[in-house]
């Protein structure tokens, strides 16, 4: 049994003194103020910190083969670097293959996943439509623990979906009562526009924002929900980085539509300046889909996330280093796509939201927890501090601070984003299944000790399960 002793429990909704003992099943055994340790039991000094629910990513890459290359970081590196971070459950996306069943897919990814430091679900990317789509999907759902479907408007050729094979895959999703996720961008646009930008003669880093202008991301967001409203199915739009996606969702919702958004908080900070350096790495180092904006799309996610119009944070956590960056060196639209920041969610959001004075802590806590739960249907174990969760727990010092690099984190990859940036705010132990795994500086997270999280449909009428959930 560990006891946490003398902090402040932060929930999505209060904050309060109290003890949290948890058991030696991985669970939280009970929640009270001033508790007697049982025999035998560790106590961790809490005094000064805040107790709050682990942190769950709800979209990583974890070793995702990708433009002709594979993501650096694995299921046991990634999520090790996630709890060095605060962050104890992930949600991956399975991708399959061209011409892969979606059921094979999933299987190749568990096996993968076997190796994970801690606890993961996933996401299974539909890619095109047929028969075999459409039963997989059932198996999926009904045997394998998945809930939701994941599609992407962009990456023409090859994992952009029509709008046709949308629209089935929302239809099947919602008799199934899974939940549809979406990358939106217009592909056809940024192939356009990729290759006009080519001819021209602009083959670095500095075109790629160019290809992917705001109007892009925000076409697609607004087609998306409409074929959501046509197929009568919620949907939640991943990494949404602009005024005009934000603006898209937040009319749904007021339109009572239930839509979602998710940020992603290296949108939150950086800018499309970061293109624009001389050094060919550098640059290239911040290509990712979306592209970074101009800094007033900013304010845009800030007031979706201050105000529950956006929802959860993740990272879009997808590693490559140097050498694979490079292969885009003479062509910007072959330098795979995706950044790394799963170690680093937390205090990003943290110190430029909480201590910057955008978010509450209890905000905080929905927005890198209790809500990703809540929508993906985890709730009964996860992003809660109560009787009977998961004991995935974070003791976070907020008053402490760091600086991030690369020569001191934890994920497999040859740079940080965030580096040289000092945050305040940090993960001073982070604890899974009831045990420390993450010790003020102390890594030990341990090579398949993650479990799979068996994720369960909602009723029939999604509708009514994620109106109930999400308010
Ligand atoms: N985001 C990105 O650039 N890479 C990962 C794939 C995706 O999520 O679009
Ligand atoms: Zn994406
Ligand atoms: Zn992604």
């Amino acid at each position: 049994m560990l006891l946490i002793k003398g902090g402040t429990v932060v929930t999505s909704e209060r904050r309060f003194r109290a003890d949290v003992l948890c058991d030696d099943g991985g669970k939280i055994a009970a929640v009270q103020a001033d508790m007697e340790a049982p025999t035998g039991s560790t106590i961790v000094d809490a005094d000064g910190l805040l107790v709050m629910p682990g942190g769950i990513d709800p979209h990583t890459h974890m070793e995702m083969p990708f433009m002709g290359t594979t993501a650096s970081d694995d299921f046991y590196t990634g999520t090790a670097a996630g709890l060095a971070g605060g962050t104890t459950s992930i949600i991956d996306f399975v991708i399959p293959e061209h011409g892969q069943s979606l059921h094979d897919a999933w299987k190749t990814w568990r096996s993968k996943a076997e190796k994970a430091s801690a606890d993961y679900g996933f996401h299974v990317a539909v890619t095109h439509w047929d028969d075999q789509v459409h039963q997989d999907m059932e198996t999926l759902v009904r045997d394998c623990g998945v809930n939701s479907f994941k599609h992407f408007m962009a990456y023409k050729n090859a994992l952009m979906v029509d709008d046709e094979t949308f629209l089935n895959s929302m239809r099947r999703a919602g008799e199934l009562g899974a939940l549809c996720t979406v990358h939106a961008e217009n592909g056809d646009a940024v192939s356009f526009l990729q290759e006009t930008l080519l001819k021209a003669g602009n083959t670095g880093p500095a075109a790629h924002p160019l290809s992917r202008p705001p109007s892009v991301e925000g076409e697609a967001a607004q087609r998306a929900i409409t074929l959501a409203t046509v197929s009568n199915t919620p949907l939640y739009i991943v990494h949404v980085s602009t005024r005009e996606a934000t603006e898209a969702i937040a009319n749904a919702r007021l339109r009572g539509l239930q839509v979602y958004g998710e940020v992603l908080p290296q949108h939150l900070v950086f800018d499309e300046s970061v293109y624009q350096s001389s050094d060919w790495l550098k640059a290239s180092r911040y290509v990712m889909s979306p592209p970074f904006r101009e800094k007033s799309h900013q304010q845009a996610l800030w007031g979706g996330l201050s105000s529950g119009q956006l929802h959860t944070t993740a990272t879009d956590h997808c590693c490559f280093c140097r050498s694979q960056k490079e292969m885009g060196l003479t062509n910007f639209t072959r330098i795979p796509n995706g950044v790394p920041g799963i170690e680093d969610r937390m205090s990003i959001l943290w110190h430029h939201g909480v201590v910057g004075g955008k978010i509450t802590p209890e905000q905080f806590v929905a927005l890198t927890s209790t809500n990703t739960a809540r929508i993906f249907n985890i709730h009964s174990r996860k992003g809660m501090i109560v009787e009977g969760a998961d004991a995935d727990i974070v003791l976070w010092d907020p008053s402490a601070s760091r600086t991030i690099s690369a020569a001191t984190h934890h994920q497999n990859v040859d740079y940080n984003i965030y580096e040289g940036m000092t945050v305040t705010g940090v993960a001073k132990k982070t604890i899974s299944q009831s045990r420390i795994l993450w010790d003020d500086g102390t890594l030990r997270a341990e090579r398949g000790q993650g479990r799979y999280v068996e994720r369960a449909p909602f009723k029939k009428k999604t509708s009514d399960s994620l109106t109930e959930a999400v308010s």
